[in-house]
């Protein structure tokens, strides 16, 4: 060190002290970010994405993401100091502010709901955040010194197990306690979580190894081997444990041991000499924390199928295509092999040191779609879904974060997560609407959000379908995005055959069987004979949607919702399907005493009931919301059914979408009229969707598919788009109407849903902001309001205001202010005390 250092008095201090002020993001619905003062000591360490704690109102200490860092105090008000920087990088990434502002600002919400909705909870802290002593802390490897404080904190974890920030508070009597929690962290000392029902539990390995002492030199080692050589029973678990660990090759690897269970579980080797080893300190154990998503066992080099001359040639002409354009439609038909393309796509943007997103409608595609790609990317593939715990959702957070997964599977939510290198996104079957969230904001639809993603990554997006939403059509057409078409199955597969019955003409002639018609029967025991597979879709969950009283036509309803209660007949309830009410079956007519009730029409439950009566040989599974509540149901039916370890398949909509089983040659769509008859200006699109896709099932692997679609109306042109698989003739249909009666893509839709306890003052609320509405966007634009068929949920009577706006973006930011300010002006009107406005921004 020279003199003049040694001399050195830190002058920066007086005179080049700068004030930073840190805009944070509060998990909160705030229209706006709040400004806080950075404390001196904390300017280094402070970064945008990083999380920090603040103080919020006179109590509340919350966790809130730093967006911006700057050296402007806020007019307005006198900014508080934060109190800690948690992190020490960033846990959002540039790309990802950008996005959720975008989302802010597109889907009329708050930053604050966007942070909300992205963060796992156990990355969001609170004074109501836990901490717990970390299970692998042990005073006596220790090596940090702990203050009298942390000594406090920890006595106390040892009796209490967990305590609350604010508990914290308390038993130290400090109000300033962050410093020492941080501390505690850094020390590895303590966890933190959000709820006490999901604790962060790192898994935890029991190993064992060699003490250092014995691995110095092979000589030591030798020494070692002699020594035992007159206790047979040690020598014994000592030659096991260098044939399972390399130690002979290369004597560091001791380091890693192995797991102790390697040992334990040998039936040939003594449990007390494993014992004696470790307590005679020839061996020692230890714990390790592993990944929760064990890396796969040898990675092996990439192993995916050769693609077929018409799937190259696909695959080709999307890559070509993305020279000219960021966005590419796949239009292959069902069956046509798109996840083969996918995965070629996939390969080649990680071979570049692109990080790959690949999207998919729901989790029960996932599981078989993750079997596949695990296969081609090992340990660099992360799966992201929403029956994950908060504890997987934050190690595949991190695992994006720090680089380890260059391939991520995942539903809408995954849209949320910390990429920094996207290449290439793959939004798969893009015309679902399980894409769009309803509630709670930000209503988005990952379809949107993927493409703007890919525009702040600069990125490119493939979407696939076998039947694109008329949107995304076109925009193909109009030149906007690339279109490829695959127009034939893979291998010997051809599409299969539909056919219709008519169940009107069938019941006259006594051809059916309650809700079976004999050819469907038929159908499926043929199937069955031949060791072939069916599945039968019903778009309803549960026995029967509603049941009366053949006497006084009694319908029971739900309490706090205008619809009437669906029988479940398994737990004997009547269920509301929106609002989660229950009540138990009565056995006569509360309203006349009648005992005749009987159930209207027929849900999934009762499909399978009387499937059983009808097939007794046969193994019948159902897959609808209520078999799949646990997290691993979905996989569980799935393979059940892939292994043939049942041979019919009755479920919702969830059997439609992207399946791939080799056995199933024929489907059933037990009653198609409901889905044609729903009032939206997409019933007609959803149910050639829904009908396509849910045919697309059948014949998959060279067997020849039949589908029998029974329905009281055979005449509707839709049945014959089916038959035909004319997509064209639906879009141009579809097109037509839409541009006729101003529908999207022709214009921008934006609902309102005015909510009240109470019908008038409801009604009056909406009436006066469609007035508003009228004045400020001009007449034309504004339609309603009206109630919508369902009028009232949970209590909350509802009303509708839809909004149609020309696509010119200049445009939609003012029209969308407007509509900001005159919900705004509503909700101050003190009449209206209990009213909310829901807005919802390309509702579908
Ligand atoms: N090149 C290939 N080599 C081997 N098998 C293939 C190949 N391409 C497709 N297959 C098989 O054909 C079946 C259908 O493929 P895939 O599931 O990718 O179709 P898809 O286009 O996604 O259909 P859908 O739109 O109905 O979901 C799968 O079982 C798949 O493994
Ligand atoms: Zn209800």
């Amino acid at each position: 060190m020279t003199p003049e250092l040694e001399f050195h008095i830190p002058t920066d201090d007086v005179h080049e002290r700068v004030t930073l002020f840190a805009d944070v993001i509060l998990p909160l619905p705030l229209p706006k970010l709040y400004t806080y003062r950075v404390p001196y000591q904390m300017s280094e360490e402070v970064m945008v994405g990083a999380r920090v704690l603040v103080q919020f109102g006179s109590k509340k200490v919350l966790s809130c993401v730093v967006a911006r860092v700057h050296e402007t105090p806020p007019k307005d008000y006198q900014a508080k100091y934060l109190l800690e920087v948690i992190d020490e990088k960033p846990v959002v990434t540039e790309p990802q502010l950008k996005l959720f502002q975008w989302m802010a600002e597109y889907y009329m919400c708050t930053l604050g709901e966007v942070i909300n909705a992205a963060l796992p909870s156990a990355l969001k802290l609170s004074s109501e955040s836990q901490i717990q002593l970390h299970p692998q802390f042990n005073d006596e490897t220790n090596e940090w010194p702990l203050t009298a404080h942390e000594e406090n904190i920890i006595f106390a974890l040892r009796q209490k197990q967990s305590l609350t920030f604010t508990e914290v508070g308390q038993l130290l009597q400090l109000t300033s306690f962050h410093k020492i929690i941080k501390s505690l962290l850094l020390k590895d000392v303590i966890i933190i979580y959000e709820e006490i029902a999901e604790k962060y539990a790192p898994k935890v390995v029991k190993k064992v190894r060699l003490t250092s002492a014995y691995t110095t030199s092979e000589e030591t080692l030798e020494e070692l081997f002699n020594q035992l050589a007159s206790k047979p029973k040690q020598l014994d678990v000592l030659l096991k444990y260098v044939q399972l660990s390399p130690i002979l090759q290369n004597l560091r690897t001791n380091e890693e041991g192995i797991e102790k269970n390697l040992l334990t579980s040998n039936p040939h080797l003594s449990l007390s000499a494993i014992n004696t080893l470790l307590k005679h300190g020839i061996m020692e154990q230890f714990d390790v924390v592993v990944s929760r998503f064990p890396m796969a066992e040898g990675r092996g080099p990439y192993l995916s199928s050769d693609l077929s001359p018409a799937q190259a040639a696909a695959r080709d002409a999307v890559l070509e295509t993305f020279g000219e354009k960021d966005t590419v439609l796949l239009h292959g038909i069902t069956g046509s092999g798109k996840t083969e393309i996918y995965m070629d796509l996939i390969q080649k943007a990680v071979e570049a040191g692109g990080q790959v997103l690949y999207l998919l409608p729901e989790i029960a595609l996932t599981t078989q779609i993750v079997t596949r790609l695990k296969r081609v990317f090992g340990d660099r593939l992360g799966v992201y879904h929403s029956k994950f715990s908060d504890n997987e959702r934050v190690e595949v957070w991190n695992g994006i974060l720090s680089g380890r997964f260059q391939v991520v599977v995942g539903v809408r939510s995954s849209v949320f997560l910390p990429f920094h290198s996207l290449s290439l996104l793959i939004v798969d079957e893009e015309h679902e609407p399980s894409y769009k969230q309803h509630d709670p904001a930000p209503r988005y639809n990952a379809r949107e959000v993927a493409l703007m993603m890919a525009h702040f990554h600069q990125a490119k997006t493939l979407l696939g379908s076998a039947t694109p939403s008329v949107e995304t059509y076109y925009h193909c057409q109009s030149g906007k995005w690339g279109l490829v078409n695959l127009l034939e199955r893979y291998g010997e597969a051809t599409l299969p055959l539909v056919e219709l019955v008519d169940v009107r003409q069938e019941g006259l002639r006594k051809n059916m069987l309650s809700h079976f018609s004999q050819k469907l029967v038929h159908a499926i025991e043929d199937t069955l004979h031949r060791h072939e597979q069916v599945i039968l879709f019903q778009n309803r969950r549960g026995y029967a949607p509603f049941i009366d009283c053949n006497d006084c036509a009694w319908i029971p309803k739900c309490r706090n919702c205008a619809v009437s209660l669906s029988y479940h007949k398994f737990s004997n309830e009547l269920r509301c399907h929106y609002c989660g009410y229950t009540e138990r079956k009565p056995n006569d007519c509360p309203a006349c005493g009648s005992t005749m009730l009987k159930t209207v029409g027929f849900g999934t439950e009762k499909i399978e009931d009387e499937l059983k009566l009808i097939l007794p040989q046969s193994r019948i599974q159902r897959m609808d919301l209520d078999t799949t509540k646990r997290k691993n149901s979905h996989q569980q039916i799935i393979e059940d059914f892939e292994m043939q370890r049942t041979d019919i398949l009755v479920g919702t909509q969830m059997v439609t979408k992207g399946l791939d089983f080799e056995h199933v040659s024929l489907v059933g769509i037990l009653s198609a009229d409901s889905i044609i008859h729903f009032p939206d200006f997409r019933a007609h699109e959803r149910a050639f969707q829904l009908f396509v896709q849910v045919s697309g099932r059948a014949g998959r692997k060279g067997k020849n598919g039949k589908v029998l679609i029974q329905t009281a109306n055979p005449n509707q042109p839709i049945f014959q788009r089916v038959i035909d698989n004319d997509y064209q003739g639906l879009y141009q249909q579809e097109i037509a109407e839409r541009q006729k009666f101003r529908y999207p893509p022709f214009v921008r839709m934006i609902r309102m849903t005015i909510k009240h306890p109470e019908a008038r003052p409801c009604e009056q609320a909406a009436i006066l902001l469609a007035k508003d509405l009228n004045d400020r966007l001009g007449r034309g634009g504004v339609l309603g309001p009206e109630a919508p068929h369902i009028f009232k949920i949970r209590n909350q009577f509802l009303q509708e205001i839809h909004v149609k706006l020309d696509r010119e973006s200049g445009h939609l930011k003012h029209s969308k202010n407007q509509i900001l300010e005159a919900v705004q002006a509503l909700l101050q009107n003190k009449e209206f005390k209990q009213l909310r406005v829901v807005i919802d921004v390309d509702p579908s």
